[in-house]
């Protein structure tokens, strides 16, 4: 997927700005507050409904304007062209696909396709499971048909159990009706995810590699959410059932799916550094863009916010050289200070943005 054009109005700072971005890499530079991380809000609203700062409602939508307005042109590598039109107030919105109306947020947003790094990232190595568990499910729903039906069934049961353990005179039969739904939506869940994180290892090892060699090999690893290992999900529903009577809630079972990541060179518990925690979330990031790359035939855009601090000028190098390797059209944010060196012939377009203004340079 490669962005020809893109045009936001009213985001944050952001009155009017039009980009053509280049065909590989996309460098959007300008001082703190200038407005750079807003251009690649706007991206990763148009293929995720929200901003990774938040919700639309929560100030993306520029102070007395009544909507925000992004809308993007890319080609596919069949040779397609597609567009995409989005306008949000915070609460209502409207959007247009291929020129059509689109009446799903979901339908519009997976469309484009694109995997960020933002400095709130780090929480995939250090932070809790639900970010985690929603990368795995990204991949999933992009690049496997059969697990969206599943997981939504899932995620009904898990609410209606949770419902009924907290009733008080609960109906046994109804109980233990969506407990085998829970359970049988919830295998093929975790079945697909953990074929998907074996997917996934031997990239994350890759990337790694490229980004930290110094921690040996990256060892990515599924964590059901339950002793999968001694127990069916239906067995583990049943014998965690008394505690979950008590507790009100489902205290394990696929909702707690998670994976981790350890390194060959770094003892267990052993906490990793800021830039070695943002290299090691990079690393997952890519894998996951290029397992997408290699599953759909075309590389998601791939985000880059702020990506600079916090990296020694070697580790900057190797990220450079190693996303020169990768097909994507990349953007990359940052302060004019974090000067980007690029290897030699690589096809980099530079932008400015100053006052929420944006020219090419
Ligand atoms: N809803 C809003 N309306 C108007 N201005 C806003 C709104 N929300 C944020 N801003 C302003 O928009 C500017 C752009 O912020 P943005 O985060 O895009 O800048 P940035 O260039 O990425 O900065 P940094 O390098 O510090 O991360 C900031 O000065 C902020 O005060």
């Amino acid at each position: 997927m490669r962005l020809t054009h893109l045009t936001l109005s009213n985001v944050r700072s952001v009155v009017q700005a039009t980009l053509t971005p280049g065909p590989r890499f996309n460098v959007i530079s300008g001082d703190n507050g200038a407005g750079k991380t807003s251009i690649l809000e706007s991206l990763y609203l148009l293929s995720n409904g929200k901003s990774f700062r938040g919700r639309v409602g929560d100030g993306l939508v520029r102070v007395n304007a009544p909507a925000l307005e992004i809308f993007a042109r890319w080609d596919t590598a069949s040779g397609a062209q597609r567009q995409l039109g989005l306008r949000h107030s915070g609460s209502d919105w409207e959007g247009r696909l291929d020129g059509q109306n689109c009446q799903l947020l979901s339908d519009l947003c997976t469309a484009l396709a694109s995997v960020t790094y933002e400095p709130g990232s780090h929480a995939l190595i250090d932070g809790r499971s639900d970010q985690r568990r929603r990368m795995m499910d990204w991949g999933l729903f992009h690049v496997e048909p059969a697990f969206i039906s599943p997981w939504r069934r899932l995620a009904r049961a898990h609410k209606q159990r949770n419902a009924l353990l907290k009733q008080r005179g609960l109906s046994m039969a109804q109980l233990e009706a969506w407990e085998a739904e829970l359970a049988q939506s919830g295998e093929v869940v975790t079945r697909l995810r953990a074929d998907h994180i074996d997917a996934l290892a031997p990239l994350v090892a890759l990337w790694g590699q490229r980004l930290l060699p110094e921690l040996g090999e990256a060892i990515l690893r599924f964590l059901p959410g339950w002793k999968r290992q001694e127990l069916s999900l239906a067995d583990a529903l049943l014998v965690n059932r008394p505690r979950d009577l008590a507790t009100g809630f489902t205290t394990a079972g696929p909702h707690r799916a998670d994976w981790e990541l350890a390194f060959a060179h770094r003892a267990q518990g052993e906490r990793l550094s800021r830039g070695q925690t943002k290299l090691a979330a990079l690393a997952v990031i890519l894998a996951q863009a290029e397992h997408y790359a290699i599953q759909r035939g075309e590389w998601p855009v791939v985000l880059l916010d702020d990506l600079a601090s916090e990296l020694d000028p070697q580790h900057r190098e190797s990220v450079l050289r190693a996303l020169a390797t990768a097909e994507a059209q990349v953007f990359i944010s940052g302060t004019v200070a974090q000067d980007l060196s690029f290897p030699d012939g690589l096809d980099v377009k530079k932008f400015h943005v100053e006052n929420g203004a944006v020219r090419e340079i």
